[in-house]
C-alpha cells in the first residue's frame, strides 16, 4: 500500500493488490487500484477506479476485502463487481454513509472557487482590502428601511414588501431562463416596485456571477435613492466573498445558517454588519432560527425549500412567524411562491417580505405578475 500526496486537498492511495492472493492470476503483474480520498468536514469519501475495464472475480474479492477492512458498513449491495468505479462516503467514525446533498456539493465546490480567486493576482484578500480601506466600494442602500417601503406602504393595508430574484438555472428545476439579460429584467423588477433585487452569482448549478451582479447593480444605479437594494445571493463562508460582494455593488448578502458553525456565523453577520451591510440571514427550521436569532440578525429569511431534499414546504415561514412576533425583525419567506394566494396567507400571518425567484423569470408579463402577485396599486 503506498500513500501519497495529490493536488492540494487530496491523498492518493495506490493500492497494490499481492498476485499471491490472485489464485487465477498468480503469473502476471497484478493490476493496480487506485483508492482517491478526499476529506470534507464531515465525510471522507472514497473513489475507486479500477485499473481495467474488466477485473478478474478474484480481485474482485480481494477488493471486497479491503474495503471491508476500511468501510466495515458500507451497503451489502454495492456495486463492486459491475462498476468501473466506486465511490464511498464515509463518516469521521468509519461508518458508510448518504453521498453528498446538493448543499454540500455546492459549498465543496465553491470552496475550490474561493481558493482560486484568492490565489489570483489582482483578488488576493490583501488586495480586496486595500480596495475596502481605499472607499472604492459604491454607495449603499440600508437593507432595513429598504424593506419598509414598496409601492403600497402609504396605503391603508400595506403589502409585503418584494425580493425579486434573477435565476438562470437551479440545482432542482435545471435551466430556468439561461439566456436572461440580468440588467434589463433587474430594471423591469426595479420598475415594478421590488425593494431588493437577489442575484444568484453561482456559476456551477445557478449559472451566476458577480458580473451579472455589477451590471445589475449599474442598471438600477440611476433611480437614485429609490432603487431597490442588491443581494448577492451565493453561499457565503468567508469573510473574502462579502468583501467581493461589497466591493461589486452589493448592498446586502446571503448568510444560510445550515452551513455555517455558529462561530462563522457570528464572525460573517459581524463582518457584514461592519461594511454596512445588514445580511438576509436564512433559516429552515426552529433550531436554526434561534441561532440566527443569537446572532442579533435583523432580516430573516425562512427557506421553504429544504436544500437537502429539495422539498418545498410553504408552512415552513408559518411555522416560524411566532419566534419574532415581538422582535425587531424582519421576517422574509423564501421559495416556492407561486401566485398571489401564497403572499395572501404570508401577508395575514404578519410575514413582510417575499423572495420570489423561478415564478418571476417565467412569468409572460413581469411588471403585471408583480402587481398581482402583492395586489400592488397600479403606479
Ligand atoms: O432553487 C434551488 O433549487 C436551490 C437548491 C439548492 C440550494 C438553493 C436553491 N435555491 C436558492 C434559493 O433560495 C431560491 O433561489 C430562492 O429562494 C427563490 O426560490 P424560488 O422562488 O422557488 O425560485
Amino acid at each position: 500500500m503506498r500513500l501519497s500526496l495529490g493536488r492540494a486537498g487530496r491523498v492518493v492511495l495506490g493500492l497494490d493488490v499481492r498476485a499471491a492472493r490472485v489464485a487465477d492470476d498468480h503469473r502476471r503483474r497484478p493490476p493496480v487500484d487506485t483508492v482517491s480520498i478526499s476529506v470534507t468536514r464531515s465525510d471522507v469519501k472514497f473513489t475507486i477506479s479500477q485499473a481495467r475495464d474488466h477485473i478478474s472475480p478474484s480481485l474482485v474479492a480481494e477488493r471486497r476485502v479491503i474495503l471491508e477492512q476500511t468501510a466495515p458498513n458500507i451497503p451489502a449491495a454495492s456495486p463492486l463487481v459491475s462498476l468501473s468505479q466506486t465511490t464511498i462516503i464515509m463518516s469521521a467514525n468509519g461508518n458508510a454513509t448518504k453521498p453528498p446533498t446538493i448543499l454540500e456539493k455546492i459549498y465543496a465546490q465553491r470552496q475550490k472557487d474561493v481558493d482560486a480567486a484568492k490565489a489570483m493576482p489582482g483578488t488576493r484578500p490583501e488586495e480586496l482590502d486595500a480596495y475596502l480601506q481605499m472607499g472604492l466600494a459604491p454607495t449603499l442602500i440600508p437593507l432595513v428601511p429598504r424593506l419598509k417601503t414598496n409601492p403600497s406602504t402609504a396605503t391603508a393595508s400595506p403589502s409585503l414588501s418584494l425580493m425579486a430574484e434573477i435565476k438562470r438555472a437551479s440545482p432542482s428545476k435545471g435551466d430556468i431562463a439561461p439566456h436572461v439579460n440580468p440588467a434589463r429584467q433587474a430594471l423591469l423588477y426595479a420598475q415594478a416596485g421590488a425593494s431588493v433585487i437577489s442575484v444568484l452569482t453561482e456559476p456551477t448549478w445557478f449559472k451566476g456571477s458577480l458580473l451579472d451582479m455589477r451590471l445589475v447593480r449599474q442598471a438600477i444605479e440611476p433611480l437614485g435613492a429609490a432603487r431597490p437594494a442588491v443581494l448577492r445571493k451565493e453561499f457565503i463562508f468567508a469573510e473574502y466573498q462579502i468583501a467581493e460582494a461589497r466591493l461589486h455593488g452589493a448592498d446586502t448578502v446571503l448568510l444560510i445558517v445550515a452551513m455555517l458553525t455558529q462561530e462563522q456565523l457570528a464572525r460573517l453577520y459581524t463582518y457584514s454588519v461592519g461594511l454596512g451591510m445588514e445580511p438576509l440571514v436564512e433559516v429552515n427550521n426552529a433550531r436554526e432560527m434561534e441561532r440566527a436569532l443569537a446572532v442579533g440578525a435583523k432580516v430573516v429569511g425562512v427557506n421553504n425549500r429544504n436544500l437537502h431534499d429539495f422539498s418545498v414546504d410553504m408552512g415552513t415561514t408559518s411555522g416560524l412567524v411566532d419566534m419574532v412576533r415581538e422582535r425587531d425583525v424582519l421576517l422574509c419567506a423564501l421559495s416556492g411562491i407561486q401566485g398571489p394566494e401564497d403572499v395572501r396567507v404570508y401577508k395575514e400571518q404578519g410575514v413582510n417580505a417575499v423572495l420570489v425567484g423561478e415564478s418571476l423569470m417565467r412569468a409572460a408579463d413581469t411588471t403585471t405578475f408583480i402587481k398581482e402577485l402583492l395586489a400592488w396599486p397600479n403606479a
